[in-house]
């Protein structure tokens, strides 16, 4: 419960609509609680001092008084709605928005220590459930105390000792309702989970639908699809059973409370001093009627609370997390060029791996330098520490001759241009697609758009699509080859005319012959640009300025592709591995 005193400040700032959607409960629980009377005062009428001449006046005037009240009842019931369920729709905004905010300003540890279903769930479904808590859950809490202690005083008024024959029954109807509504949360839960259990499980065989194929695994799918939809149909009946138990339940002991109301009345009735009338035992069925619906949504709304509170509580588990990477400096910075490492190491939290050792380097203004080396030897690592994803374990990691953590990160990032390792394109047009590479004060002409794609050598490509630059890409651009995506990836970055361009082994899925063209392409392209290149083919780096060779996360050569060659190390080892390769090829 503590978890939704985090929700406060929210109530804080609807204040005023949240008090104003109270008044509009207790006008509207007070016209309600004044409506048996109408009729009980009618059955008193007709008992006694029935006027037949006037039958229509007396008709029309209590029957025009039930209708207002009835009606004035509704009006504030609408504006209650408009209240306090707005308040909730704008909180979930609020929270919904506070939540992304939070996930924008997390870094790259975060991410990977979590999964996409369970931040997307934190965003939709816990939010959903806080929700119901804001909204139905508040507005039946004020609603039902007001509405029982209004009809109780009104009970107590006519008579004390019917009140408490009637109201016995209450409170087991209450218990039962909170225990069945337990019982339902919990087989919902369930349910949710086997429903989200099928849909990765669907989700996961359309994304991966050529491996699935290729394996002609469809038959061992579609088994295990039929358990997991058996496993949903059965927790789904266990629901529908206590669904079907609930409520002929109540209808039972509402109907009890009616009983007990007719016959200790009845017998009330008939003792002179007690001062009861017939009148007033319809009055009291209407009431016992009245608080059935409080006294349920008791342990509706209790099951409500306490589902809120698990969700909230997972919610404030993310909001109190503290980015690792936090930028102390807003003044502008604006890159020039140099980059230096000095003994630089990084150790994954999670995993305990050293990925990056002790490593020092320096690229000055303009230059290029390439990272070679096995897979897993640090070099993604390498680009993350000096893209700030996370901060080295110990050493410095120097731009413009500035620690890296004392300048403004946001400043420096949106002058580079960093073309990952994995392909990531938007279900959008190629040309959002290249655009998004632009920072937020850039702009692009058509023409420009075109020349980067002429630059990265794809242009050909698209031109010939019958929509050109505005081509949609499905979903993770299935529509496109892996060398194409590589290429309006690598357009992206150039786009924003970076002053530091990384390429992360960006063109593995290109021929060589491709790759020499948009590296001769580049060349020019990038007169002045510092550049990094990772790749895991020397045909990609050889025309560096400096090459570096890592190995379990440190530096083993570094030297220019002649030099290395010379060295007769492990860059020629590769060097002529990739040689005999491509011989082989021919
Ligand atoms: N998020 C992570 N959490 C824990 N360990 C990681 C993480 N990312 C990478 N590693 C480990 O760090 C080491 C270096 O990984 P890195 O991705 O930097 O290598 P790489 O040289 O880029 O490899 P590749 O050429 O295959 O892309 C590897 O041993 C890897 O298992």
């Amino acid at each position: 419960m503590k978890s939704l005193s985090y929700l406060n400040k929210y109530f804080f700032k609807y204040k005023w609509r949240l008090l104003l959607g109270v008044l509009f409960i207790l006008g509207s629980n007070f016209l309600y609680v004044n409506m048996p009377l109408i009729v009980g005062d009618a059955v008193d009428q007709f008992k006694t001092g029935f006027d037949a001449d006037n039958w229509l006046k007396f008709a029309l005037s209590l029957g025009g008084m039930y209708i207002l009240l009835s009606l004035g009842k509704g009006i504030f019931l609408f504006m209650q709605r408009q209240t306090i369920i707005v308040v909730s729709r704008y909180i979930e905004y609020d929270l919904k928005n506070e939540i992304y905010d939070q996930y924008q300003r997390l870094s790259y540890n975060f991410y990977k220590r979590n999964n996409t279903g369970d931040l997307m769930n934190r965003i939709s479904e816990d939010v959903s459930y806080v929700r119901q808590y804001l909204g139905p859950g508040i507005m039946y809490t004020i609603s039902t105390t007001i509405l029982f202690a209004f009809t109780v005083t009104f009970m107590v008024n006519i008579s004390p000792e019917l009140t408490l024959y009637t109201l016995i029954p209450l409170p087991l109807l209450t218990f039962i309702i909170y225990k069945v509504s337990s019982i339902v949360n919990r087989q919902s839960v369930k349910v949710q989970q086997q429903q989200s259990k099928i849909s990765t499980k669907v989700q996961e065989s359309f994304s991966g639908i050529t491996v699935l194929k290729a394996y002609g695994a469809e038959d061992k799918f579609q088994a295990d699809f039929n358990i997991d939809a058996k496993g949903y149909l059965a927790r789904h009946m266990d629901l529908v059973k206590t669904n079907a138990f609930f409520m002929p339940t109540i209808t039972f002991l509402i109907g009890l409370s009616t009983i007990m109301t007719i016959y200790f009345g009845g017998i009330l009735s008939f003792e002179t001093q007690s001062g009861l009338t017939a009148g007033n035992i319809v009055e009291f069925i209407f009431y016992v009627n009245m608080l059935t619906w409080p006294l349920a949504s008791v342990g509706w709304v209790t099951s409500m609370i306490q589902r809120a509170a698990a969700s909230q509580e997972r919610i404030n588990e993310f909001l109190s997390e503290k980015p690792d990477v936090k930028n102390t400096n807003n003044s502008p910075f604006h890159f020039k060029g140099d980059i230096a490492f000095e003994n630089v190491s990084y150790t994954f939290p999670t995993s305990g791996i050293q990925a990056v050792k002790d490593l020092s380097f320096e690229i000055k203004q303009g230059e290029t330098l390439a990272i070679i080396g096995r897979t897993g030897s640090g070099k993604t690592s390498v680009i993350n520490l000096l893209m700030r994803q996370f901060d080295p374990t110990s050493g410095t990691i120097k731009i413009d001759g500035e620690d890296l953590k004392s300048i403004n990160v946001n400043d420096f990032r949106k002058e580079a241009g960093v073309v990952p390792q994995g392909v990531f394109l938007f279900s959008d047009s190629i040309r959002n697609n290249v655009m998004f590479g632009l920072a937020a004060d850039q702009e692009a002409t058509e023409k420009e758009v075109i020349e980067v794609l002429e630059t990265t050598h794809v242009w050909h490509n698209i031109k010939d699509f019958k929509q050109g630059l505005d081509t949609v890409l499905g979903e993770r651009g299935v529509n496109l080859s892996g060398g194409q995506k590589q290429r309006i990836s690598i357009a992206r970055a150039l786009i924003r005319k970076p002053k530091l361009l990384i390429f992360d082994d960006c063109l593995s899925a290109v021929d060589t012959e491709t790759e020499e063209i948009i590296l001769n392409n580049l060349k020019e392209t990038l007169q002045g640009t510092t550049s990094l290149i990772v790749s895991h083919r020397v045909s990609s780096i050889r025309n560096a300025d400096r090459i570096l060779v890592l190995e379990d996360g440190g530096k083993i050569e570094e030297g220019t592709h002649d030099e290395l060659l010379a060295l007769g190390g492990v860059y020629s080892e590769i060097y002529n591995k990739q040689l005999l390769e491509e011989q082989e090829e021919e």
